[in-house]
């Protein structure tokens, strides 16, 4: 909608030789959440150097300078590619690019999509084809994950990616020199954290740190989380005004269906009808302050993530001394979906490293395993199951959820808090107005957990 967004800025580009590259293109985040599990399992094998990338923040005729990469592709609207792959796909099909043109280059798909579509896993099978006409050579078959099967996608990619690191590893045993810990996972070792989070008490908050302009706000939490870092412009490009927020069910009907008009009060907004809006709702408060709470930390206390070694997140950004310090609770509502989506099969591996009730440990340890996926995927995925709801199932303090926010990127134990697509309904001629309709849902969860959560659709 509107001129396009000016692109993520790249990292600066790594040596490509002896690298391996994880190119992933997702909508809605799971095909970055299996391309992050392919960099940990990566490392996990003493992989010398792995990267992981957006396939938007990698410039597509870099690709003949890579030896290995991995494609991480999932699908969306009917078949389409998603939006952070379009540029990408477009460069590959240009007719100049030679048979030769990836010579050298060797690759592996894993497409995620859902056999229930007509088009399935279309874009993966797409990409598939066109890097071997490229020139490029397959290191194995494509994987594609369905959200039909028992355990979704990871059913299809626990097996892919075993064969994967074995055929990696008969081709250069020196890029997996410990491939063995891949094979038989040590639960018991965390590894290195790539980040901090540096806690400030309330009463040590400088008055810089306090921003009122939310547009400001949005940017610096999602320039501050790691996991959005390359993944959005981080500041909105709107700030638009609510004018009418009108209730269209009656108030005794479950479903609650709302007419919404948005209005834009500098008139810089240009549309057409079939453009898709973008809209980042808000998180109910008292669902972020309960799981702030349940992890035994301030809402209102103040925080800085940086990388290790010093850097804030991102390098060079604004975000520097106190400048980068933001309140806790606005972090956590602007970045991570504690309250409607469910918490991704990692969470439930770093849950385990500090699990104290042995019970409690092997049970989430079976979670993250092979033999745990179907259960688990049916217990949080079907079940709907939020992050709220399962820190309340945890027993004690679900202090190992503290832990895990100071050891790990803990972005990327959560659904990233992203804008809702919708499309437009109606056209204005003023332009300057936008209508959208949406049904609402409320519903508690246990006695323990006494706020009212919600979710909606369009
Ligand atoms: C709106 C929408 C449209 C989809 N269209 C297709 C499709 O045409 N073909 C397919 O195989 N999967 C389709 N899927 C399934 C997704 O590809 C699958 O859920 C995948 O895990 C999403 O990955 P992502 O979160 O990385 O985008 C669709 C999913 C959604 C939500």
């Amino acid at each position: 909608m509107g001129p396009s967004p000016s692109p993520p800025q790249p990292p600066p580009p790594l040596p490509a030789t002896g690298r391996l590259l994880v190119l992933y293109a997702s909508q809605t985040g799971n095909a970055m959440d299996a391309a992050e599990r392919v960099v940990r399992e990566a490392e996990r094998g003493g992989c010398p150097a792995v990267d992981v990338l957006s396939m938007d923040s990698f410039d597509p005729s870099c690709l003949p300078g890579e030896r290995s990469v991995v494609f991480v592709v999932s699908t969306t609207g009917q078949g389409d590619p998603p939006d952070s792959m379009k540029g990408f796909w477009r460069y590959l099909l240009k007719k100049d690019l030679g048979a030769r043109w990836l010579e050298g280059l060797r690759f592996a798909v894993f497409g995620l999509g859902d056999s229930g579509y007509q088009k399935y896993n279309l874009p993966a099978k797409k990409i598939d084809r066109r890097l071997l006409q490229l020139g490029a050579e397959i290191i194995i078959e494509i994987g594609l994950g369905d959200d039909q099967h028992p355990s979704g996608y990871e059913g299809a990619l626990d097996p892919w990616l075993l064969s994967l690191w074995e055929s990696l590893n008969k081709a250069n045993p020196s890029l997996l020199p410990r491939i063995t810990d891949i094979i038989n996972p040590n639960l018991n070792y965390l590894g290195d954290s790539k980040i901090e989070v540096i806690y400030y008490s309330c009463n040590d908050t400088p008055p810089d740190s306090i921003v009122s302009d939310s547009k400001k706000l949005i940017k610096r939490a999602r320039l501050m989380s790691p996991a959005l870092k390359f993944h959005s412009d981080g500041e909105p490009q709107y700030m638009l005004k609510m004018v009418t927020n009108q209730r269209l069910t009656k108030e005794d009907y479950e479903k609650d269906v709302r007419h919404f008009e948005l209005e834009d009060p500098s008139s810089g907004i240009s549309y057409q009808v079939g453009d898709a809006l973008e809209i980042l709702p808000s998180q109910n408060p008292s669902a972020v302050n309960a799981f702030i709470e349940r992890c035994n930390l301030d809402p209102d206390c103040y925080i800085t993530i940086r990388a290790k070694g010093g850097d804030e997140v991102p390098n060079g950004s604004l975000l520097n001394g106190s400048m980068g310090r933001i309140k806790l609770s606005t972090f956590v509502a602007l970045t991570m979906d504690v309250a409607s989506a469910s918490p991704r099969r990692y969470f439930f591996e770093i849950m385990s490293h500090f699990a104290t009730a042995e019970h409690e440990k092997e049970r989430l340890q079976y979670f993250a395993s092979p033999e745990g996926r179907d259960d688990l995927y049916q217990y949080n995925q079907k079940e709907s199951r939020t992050v709220l709801e399962v820190s309340y199932v945890l027993t004690g303090d679900f202090l190992y959820a503290v832990l895990a926010i100071q050891k790990i990127s803990v972005c990327k134990l959560y659904h990233l808090y992203d804008n809702r697509p919708l499309s437009l309904e109606f056209f204005s001629w003023l332009n300057r107005e936008i209508w959208f309709c949406a049904t609402f849902r409320y519903w508690r969860i246990f006695p323990r957990c006494t706020c009212l959560l919600n979710g909606w659709c369009n």
